[in-house]
C-alpha cells in the first residue's frame, strides 16, 4: 500500500517538539495508542503513523522558540489515492492547529503510480511547436476584458507577429459575451493559422478554461474539438485534483497550464501553509499540468530567489513522471532575460504582459525584443552589444537590463 511521509516545520518549545511529533503521528491516523489493549495495538499496527526524525533548524527570533522539522509516515492504508485524501490525512485538521507548515510530502513508488504527472510535459510541448533549443517566449493578452473580438484577435495578431511562441488569456477574462470562450478558440486559430501562412511561424494559443466545476470537462472536450492548442487553468480556486481529472481525461487530450492566481493564500506565511515547492512544484506535477506559471525572482510580484528555485527543481528533475515547464513570470521585461536563462536554462517559458504590450513599438515589438534577447543570449552576446536588435535596444532603454552572474 506504500505510504506518504509528511515533513512539516514547526515553532515549539524545544521540549515539546517530541510529544507533538507523536501527537501529529498518532492524532492523523489512528489517535490514541499506548491505551490501547495489545491485541488491538497488533490490529492497528498498519495504520499507524510514524515519526521518522525530528530535526532542529533554528530559532524564531520573535518568540525564542525552535523551529524544527518533523518527518512523520503515514502509511498508505489509511487513505484512498488521490491528491484531496493526502491532503486532508497529512494535513487537514492539522493545518489550523498553530505554527505549521507542510514543507514537502514525500510519497514512495507504490503511491506516486497512482498519479499521471503531465501527458506532454517539455518534451511533447517542444514537439508541437518545432523548436527544441532555446527558452519559449509567452505573452499574455492584456487590458482585453470589455472589448469586442475585433480587439481580442488583432492584439493575437500583433503578438504573433513579433514571434511568440505562446500566447495565453489573461487568468482574469472569463466567459462573456464579447468574447466567449468558444469564439476566442475558433477565431484566434484563424488568426494563428494566418501568421503560420504568412511568416512560417507557428504560436499556440492558451485559452482559459473556466466556470463551474462540473461544466469544465465537457467544455474542454469542446475545446479540442474547436482545435484549442492549450488549456490555461485555475487550478487553485478549483482545486488539484480538478486538475488530475481534466490531464486524465482521454476526450480532452490538450496540454494544461496551471495559473498560480490564489495560491499565495497557501505559500505566502513564512509559519502556515504549504511550501511554493509542494504546491506550485511537486503536486502541479503530480496532478499533471504540463507548465506551471510562478512568480519570478525579478519581476512585480518577486519571490525569493531559493524557493523560485526550489519550485523549478520539483518541475524538471528525474522523475518516472515527465517534467513540467517552469513559467517565471510577472514584471518579465526583454532585459531580464540573461538572468532568467541563468537560472532557469534554456527549458523554461519566458512570460510577459506588460513587457511585451508596453514596448515602443507595439506587442509586435514586444515580442520581437524578447525573441532578440533570447537570441542574444543563445549566442553568448551581452544584450547591450547587440545592436542591429532595434526592437531590443527600445525595450533596454525603456525597462534596462540585468547581467547574468558569470558562475
Ligand atoms: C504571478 S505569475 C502570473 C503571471 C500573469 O498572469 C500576468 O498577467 C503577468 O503579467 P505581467 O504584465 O506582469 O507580465
Ligand atoms: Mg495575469
Amino acid at each position: 500500500m506504500g505510504h506518504v511521509t509528511a515533513v512539516y516545520q514547526i515553532i515549539a518549545k524545544r521540549e515539546d517538539l517530541e510529544k507533538k511529533a507523536e501527537g501529529i503521528a498518532l492524532g492523523l491516523t489512528v489517535g490514541s495508542w499506548t491505551d490501547l489493549p495489545l491485541l488491538v495495538q497488533e490490529q492497528l499496527k498498519k495504520h499507524k503513523g510514524q515519526v521518522v526524525e525530528i530535526k532542529e533548524t533554528g530559532e524564531d527570533p520573535s518568540s525564542g522558540k525552535t523551529i524544527a522539522q518533523l518527518h512523520i509516515r503515514f502509511p498508505g492504508e489509511n487513505f484512498s489515492k488521490d491528491i484531496p485524501a493526502i491532503l486532508t490525512t497529512t494535513f487537514g485538521k492539522l493545518s489550523l492547529d498553530g505554527e505549521i507548515k507542510l514543507l514537502d510530502l514525500q510519497f514512495d513508488d507504490e503511491i506516486f503510480r497512482y498519479f499521471p504527472g503531465p501527458r506532454f510535459g517539455i518534451q511533447g510541448l517542444r514537439e508541437k511547436l518545432g523548436v527544441y533549443d532555446r527558452p519559449l517566449v509567452m505573452s499574455i493578452f492584456k487590458g482585453v476584458i470589455g472589448r469586442d473580438m475585433d480587439y481580442l484577435l488583432a492584439q493575437l495578431r500583433e503578438q504573433a507577429l513579433g514571434g511568440v511562441d505562446l500566447v495565453k488569456d489573461d487568468e482574469i477574462l472569463f466567459e462573456n459575451s464579447l468574447t466567449s470562450f468558444e469564439t476566442r478558440i475558433k477565431e484566434g486559430k484563424k488568426v494563428l493559422d494566418n501568421v503560420y501562412q504568412e511568416k512560417g511561424h507557428r504560436t499556440l494559443y492558451a485559452v482559459n478554461l473556466t466556470g463551474k466545476t462540473f461544466e469544465l470537462k465537457d467544455k474542454a472536450r469542446k475545446a479540442k474539438e474547436l482545435g484549442a492548442d492549450i488549456l490555461l487553468f485555475n487550478v487553485f480556486t478549483y482545486g488539484l485534483d480538478v486538475l488530475q481529472a481534466l490531464r486524465e481525461d482521454d476526450e480532452i487530450v490538450l496540454p494544461i497550464m496551471a495559473h498560480p492566481a490564489f495560491s499565495g493564500s497557501f505559500t505566502s506565511s513564512e509559519k502556515y501553509g504549504l511550501s511554493h515547492s509542494l504546491l506550485l512544484g511537486k503536486l502541479i506535477r503530480i496532478a499533471g499540468a504540463d507548465f506551471s506559471l510562478f512568480p519570478s525572482p525579478y519581476g512585480s510580484v518577486a519571490l525569493e530567489r531559493d524557493k523560485v528555485l526550489k519550485v523549478k527543481e520539483e518541475l524538471v528533475k528525474e522523475s518516472v513522471l515527465k517534467p513540467v515547464f517552469p513559467v517565471p513570470s510577472a514584471g518579465i521585461h526583454p532585459g531580464l532575460v540573461p538572468i532568467l536563462i541563468h537560472d532557469f536554462g534554456k527549458d523554461c517559458v519566458i512570460n510577459a504582459g506588460g513587457g511585451v504590450h508596453g514596448h515602443p513599438q507595439g506587442a509586435q515589438g514586444g515580442g520581437k525584443a524578447f525573441r532578440q534577447a533570447v537570441d542574444a543570449v543563445s549566442r553568448g552576446v551581452s544584450l547591450n552589444e547587440a545592436a542591429e536588435d532595434i526592437e531590443l535596444q527600445e525595450a533596454i532603454r525603456l525597462w534596462g537590463w540585468k547581467e547574468a552572474p558569470s558562475n
